[in-house]
């Protein structure tokens, strides 16, 4: 499977070039940056440290994507937004990683979901999605007595809070409780915040240094805590992940799935 990995120099972009590199039936089909950025022209491969692999970093998307069978996308929402449009037009598979999407952002790509298929996730790896699995079991099982706090700890580079990771546990705490999410979400402390109010779900965010993604989901209850928590050693588990979820998504209808429809997670 020929597949394009746009913002091919940054972090992920180039953990997903590796990840194209590493695995059997696929490869790399393109590599798309934005205008003007320095690394146009260059071996995406020697970008990426695998070494020569003869596609030159491009600016132009249209004609990449014409050429490929899906595209990995781990971007910012503005540039999501737009290549979702694009992989709709060429009817192509389209991996979104991209997090930090507002619902306005959402409800732009959803309808591209009717002609590309798209896999979106906060986040790829397969520990987190299980991680989610057994957030919604507990939720389930322990009642409001016990708040339920999500803690994510990312690099200092890290531009969006909560991470994409710590929604997508918000989300199954919430289905796992039978509660809306919008309505029961604790974002922002500071100051005199008064008492904690009962079957909220809390967020809290730390950044610096180059950790690459961390969370826990604490349920905290009368006399006792129970904290699920996952740990990311390396981008690759997300990189991984993500041409999983292109290659998966080859052989399914236009429409629009999470990493749990992939790895055989969803209810
Ligand atoms: N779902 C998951 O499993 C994971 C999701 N992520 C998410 O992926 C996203 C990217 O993370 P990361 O790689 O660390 O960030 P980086 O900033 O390192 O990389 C993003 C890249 O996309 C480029 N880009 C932005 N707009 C465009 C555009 N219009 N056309 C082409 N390229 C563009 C950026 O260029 P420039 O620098 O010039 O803006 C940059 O090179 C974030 O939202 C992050 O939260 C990260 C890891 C795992
Ligand atoms: O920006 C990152 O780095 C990460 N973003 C994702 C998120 O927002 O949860 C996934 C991972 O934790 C790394």
């Amino acid at each position: 499977m020929r597949l394009a990995v746009v913002g091919a120099a940054g972090r992920m972009g180039r953990a997903l070039i590796r990840a194209l590199h590493e695995m059997d039936g696929v490869c790399l089909g393109g590599a798309i940056e934005r205008p003007g950025v320095p690394e146009l022209g260059e071996d995406a491969g020697v970008l990426a440290g695998v070494g020569p692999l003869g596609v030159p970093v491009s600016d132009d998307p249209l004609s990449v994507i014409a050429a490929t069978e899906g595209v990995l996308d781990f971007t910012a929402p503005a540039a999501t937004r737009h290549f979702a449009e694009l992989t709709a037009q060429a009817r192509v598979v389209h991996v979104i990683g991209t997090t930090g999407m507002s619902e306005a952002d959402l409800a732009e790509i959803r309808p591209a979901g009717r002609h590309a298929r798209i896999v979106r996730s906060g986040n790829m790896s397969l520990g987190v999605n299980l991680l989610a699995a057994l957030v919604r079991q507990a939720a389930a099982a322990l009642d409001a007595d016990f708040d339920i706090e999500i803690l994510d700890a990312h690099h200092r580079n890290k531009v969006d809070a909560p991470s994409g990771t710590a929604l997508l546990l918000g989300e199954a705490a919430a289905e796992g409780r039978g509660i809306p999410l919008a309505e029961n979400e604790l974002r922002d402390r500071d100051g005199i915040t008064g008492v904690r109010p009962r079957g909220k779900i809390g967020y809290a965010a730390l950044r610096g240094g180059t950790v690459i993604g961390d969370h826990s989901v604490m349920f905290a209850g009368p006399l006792e805590t129970l904290t699920l928590s996952h740990h990311a050693q390396d981008r690759q588990i997300f990189a991984h992940g993500a041409v999983k979820a292109a290659l998966w998504a080859r052989d399914q209808k236009p429409g629009f799935y999470s990493m749990a429809d992939v790895l055989g997670l969803a209810d």
